[in-house]
């Protein structure tokens, strides 16, 4: 603002010299008056000497009444313009447009095209006055309702160029209008040091959305191959965080929506919910709430849920300032909810709650410094303004080693259980193998069982007569091959139908089993096998024996049934038997009856005889 001249008055009347002295005094008085007056609240000048200067602390700022225009603004008294009450950048959020000014001294083309920087790239509504020697000399108007094309210098944040300055002062006024935190961090600095701190941001801004976009590639692929929900869930929280700060760094007005005024409110308005709803959704799929939560728990979360869910659709007709104002309580009830979640799984023992919680405390971590830093609480550094990225860098990381940690440990259960589940099946294929086998021995004894009794007779256990038809066959056929001498023998005990009237049939029956065991105990030879061939008689069989053998055996078998008394209860008696022997060579198979049929002969022979004797086919052939 031009500064007033005061002029002395001089009327050229000629008073007393006391009076000239006293009027003198008084104007004087007056002159220092004013110029002290003046002085109290004259712009504040800055001294341009190259080097960035922040200008926030030596701007006065004066709230714009109903619409003043700026030659409104600019007779608005001295007193009006005031500095910031405190060292705060954000100014809070006014519904009033506010104007701020300050005056420049030294700018100059030789300190490399100076420029002012408004390093914040959402304010709707950005103007720019330029004065020089009390008459405006550029006028800039930018903001993110406006085109991004309207501003002076295509940036991301707002730049205005001093090029046109030439005198030793400009006073510049900047008026902005915005329904969100009014932050003014204005700087004064030459065109190629903003040029060069863009380039860091630009390297800063690119690790972290690389980063974001990195890990929601990997958990989308980890999604696809694993089909587990809250692997998209995260690839979601991802995904929006990652538009949402790709938003507030100012690349989506400035690459995607500038042609389109009000599009990035509108972004921010949806995402700034939208984000919460995703980290809230993922939270609770990952802390797995409904399995271990109380009614409380799960009915704030819920809650929590809903009150997200209405915010994101809303956001579409919500005016944006209310938005902000909301979202922000939401988002710091967000992160105390989740962090309240991640501690309470941690005190119940789930080992992936403790890396959760430990990554929602770095977050919470980074965003306080980011906002003691933002706010002028703490001295500003580099590290300061990009806290949040950091913090949110930090969060992800931890969480997706967190999220690792869960997926090993389900992969741990799944394989034990699986494992038992195997050592289960193995133990019962193991039993049923028992049991088959169990039942297969009581099968095959039984079997051995059916086939001893349908090859043995049941009284005198000595093979039945089947079976020796079946055998003899056999072991005649074996002598045929071999060519080696086979006999047979026939015994039958003498007069037993008289010891069965004399003696009762058991008694009978007595005596045929002892008739068995004799047999069983004289006819040891290898080979050689006894059968009860029918009543009271017996046949046995010895291969590999001659006739003459053969007869001997008989004789020892006929003297051994002569000495033995067969004895029950008071009854008691000595058997005799009649002995048929025949012996051949066979000289072709098949003729196996004939064999038997001469040891037959030779048994008559021996009962024709008188019994109690042994008959030899020799003997038959020199009778006949
Ligand atoms: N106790 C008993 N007697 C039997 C059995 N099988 C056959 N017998 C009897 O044996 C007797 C055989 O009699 P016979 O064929 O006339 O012969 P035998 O009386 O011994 O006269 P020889 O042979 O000429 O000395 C019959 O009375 C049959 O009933 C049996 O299993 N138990």
């Amino acid at each position: 603002m031009p500064i007033p001249k005061i002029h002395p008055e001089s009327r050229g009347q000629r008073h007393s010299l006391l009076i000239h002295c006293l009027q003198a005094l008084l104007s004087l008085t007056i002159l220092i008056a004013a110029l002290l007056a003046h002085r109290a609240h004259a712009i504040e000048t800055v001294h341009f000497t190259g080097d960035k200067v922040s200008l926030l602390p030596l701007l006065e700022f004066v709230s714009e009444r109903n619409g003043e225009t700026l030659d409104e603004i600019l007779v608005r008294p001295e007193e009006d313009w005031h500095h910031r009450q405190n060292i705060n950048n954000n100014l809070g959020q006014t519904s009033q447009p506010v104007w701020a000014r300050v005056r420049l001294a030294g700018v100059s083309e030789a300190f490399g095209q100076p420029i002012v920087r408004l390093n914040y790239p959402h304010h709707d509504y950005v103007d720019f006055y330029l004065f020089e020697r009390g008459r405006m000399i550029r006028h800039f108007s930018a903001g993110d309702q406006l085109p991004f094309d309207s501003r002076p210098i295509d940036q991301r944040t707002f730049w205005f160029p001093l090029d046109d300055a030439s005198a030793d002062e400009q006073e510049i006024y900047i008026r902005i209008s915005t329904p969100g935190p009014l932050l003014m961090p204005l700087d004064l600095m030459s065109y190629k040091e903003a040029a060069e701190e863009e380039k860091l941001l630009y390297l800063w801004a690119g690790a972290f959305l690389g980063i974001i976009a990195i890990m929601a590639l990997y958990n989308l692929f980890l999604y696809f191959s694993l089909t587990e929900s809250s692997y998209i869930l995260y690839v979601l929280y991802l995904l929006s965080a990652g538009v949402m700060q790709a938003t507030m760094f100012g690349f989506g007005e400035q690459y995607f929506w500038g042609d389109r005024p009000g599009v990035n409110n509108q972004v921010i308005a949806f995402l700034a919910p939208f984000v919460q709803l995703t980290a809230m959704a993922f939270v609770l799929k990952f802390i797995d709430l409904k399995n271990f939560g109380s009614v409380l728990d799960r009915s704030v979360a819920y809650l929590m849920l809903f009150t997200l869910i209405v915010m994101s659709i809303a956001s579409f007709t919500v005016p944006y300032s209310l938005i902000v104002k909301l979202g922000h309580s939401i988002a710091l009830f967000g992160v105390v909810c989740a962090l309240y979640i991640g501690i309470k799984g941690w005190v119940m023992g789930m080992k992936s709650a403790r890396l959760f919680t430990i990554a929602w405390f770095a977050h919470l971590v980074f965003i306080g410094w980011y906002l003691l830093d933002m706010t002028g609480k703490i001295p500003a550094t580099e590290l300061g303004n990009h806290a949040f990225a950091i913090g949110f860098i930090a969060e992800l990381s931890l969480l997706s080693i967190a999220f690792a940690d869960k997926m090993n440990q389900e992969k741990e259960l799944r394989i034990n259980s699986q494992t038992k589940l195997l050592d289960m099946q193995v133990a019962m294929n193991q039993e049923l193998d028992n049991k088959v086998k169990e039942r297969t021995s009581a099968l095959e004894k039984a079997n051995r069982r059916l086939e001893e009794l349908s090859v043995t007779d049941g009284l005198t256990k000595l093979f039945n007569r089947r079976y020796f038809d079946q055998v003899f066959r056999d072991h005649y056929e074996q002598s045929y091959k071999d060519q080696h001498p086979i006999s047979v023998m026939m015994v039958d005990i003498d007069f037993f139908k008289k010891l069965n009237d004399n003696y009762g049939h058991a008694f009978g029956d007595l005596c045929l089993v002892r008739a068995a065991q004799l047999i069983r105990k004289v006819v040891t030879m290898p080979g050689a096998f006894a059968a009860r061939y029918g009543g009271e008689e017996f046949v046995v069989v010895l291969p590999k024996t001659t006739e003459e053998r053969a007869a001997q055996v008989g004789e020892i078998l006929r003297s051994a049934f002569e000495k033995t008394t067969v004895t029950q209860g008071n009854q008691s008696k000595n058997m005799t038997i009649s002995i048929g022997v025949a012996c051949t060579i066979p000289s072709q198979p098949g003729l196996e009856e004939k064999l038997l049929s001469v040891a037959d002969a030779c048994l008559y022979q021996s009962k024709e005889n008188g019994r109690n004797q042994v008959t030899r086919s020799e003997q038959l052939d020199e009778a006949g």
